[in-house]
């Protein structure tokens, strides 16, 4: 079974659109697991131009009392800015079950690319440490480049997140690069599981494109935002969340 880990960054950029809090994001949170969802994730930025800290700490909450993952996102290196107070004060404090770490600068529109571990690897060790001392199990943001995941395992990550973007957008442009593309994310995930690590994925996944996906090897978990939120607007959150789940398990 895959599980399917709502990503709700954009109910918070609907929210953020007015003062106050609809819609509220807690609260659809609670739909999506309703609906079948197996777990929550959010990627809070330094701006906050979507997800806030609070929602962070409702979501927390509301995990914990469904017994079900929690997944933060987001840049270690990212200091406080505002009332942001840093990625890992944060995940520090609302301990969710997993904090997936991701080399986003804090500009960026979103995220493009995975860790260069020859570059940050040795800086992301003590991080991944402290997360995994506090029992939280560190996925790491990368693209399927079988060296780069060998350092991944040597950094200490428990899994990775495989980045997406690529693939679902040659699979939008009808690229005949589509199969090189997904060949190259069979490998890495193979050569991830011969390691030890857990693969997670995610980015641009859609019902289009996770026919294909769900089918990677040992895949355990995928987050998705953007288009499933899209979906919702036309199917219904509840419903959204469903066809997700069923295309997932191959219905
Ligand atoms: C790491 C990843 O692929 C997602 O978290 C994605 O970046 C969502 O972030 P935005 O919703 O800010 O685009
Ligand atoms: N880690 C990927 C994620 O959480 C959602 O990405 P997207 O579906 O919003 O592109």
């Amino acid at each position: 079974m895959i599980a399917l880990s709502v990503n709700l960054n954009k109910i918070a950029l609907i929210r953020n659109s007015r003062e106050g809090n609809y819609p509220d994001v807690v609260a659809h949170g609670r739909t999506c697991l309703d609906a079948g969802a197996d777990g929550i994730t959010v990627h809070p930025r330094p701006d906050q131009r979507h997800i806030r800290p609070d929602d962070v700490r409702g979501l927390a909450a509301l995990c914990a009392r469904r017994q079900v993952e929690f997944n933060v996102e987001g840049n270690p290196f990212a200091g406080p800015q505002g009332s942001y107070p840093g990625l890992l004060p944060l995940v520090l404090e609302t301990a969710p079950q997993q904090c997936t770490l991701v080399p986003d600068s804090n500009d960026q529109l979103t995220s493009d690319h995975g860790f260069d571990l020859e570059r940050d690897g040795a800086r992301l060790e003590p991080i991944i440490q402290q997360l995994k001392d506090a029992g939280i199990r560190v996925s790491l943001f990368m693209d399927p480049d079988k060296a780069q995941i060998t350092r991944a395992r040597e950094v200490g990550a428990d899994r990775i997140e495989l980045y997406t973007g690529p693939f679902a957008d040659a699979v939008l442009q009808q690229s005949p690069e589509v199969d090189d593309i997904f060949a190259a994310h069979c490998a890495a995930a193979e050569h991830a599981l011969q390691l030890g690590l857990g693969v997670n994925a995610g980015h641009d996944l859609n019902l289009i494109n996770l026919p294909r996906y769900r089918t990677l090897p040992g895949l355990q978990e995928v987050s998705i935002g953007h288009a499933l939120t899209v979906d919702a607007i036309s199917m219904g959150l509840s419903d959204a969340v469903a066809a997700y789940v069923n295309c997932l398990s191959g219905k």
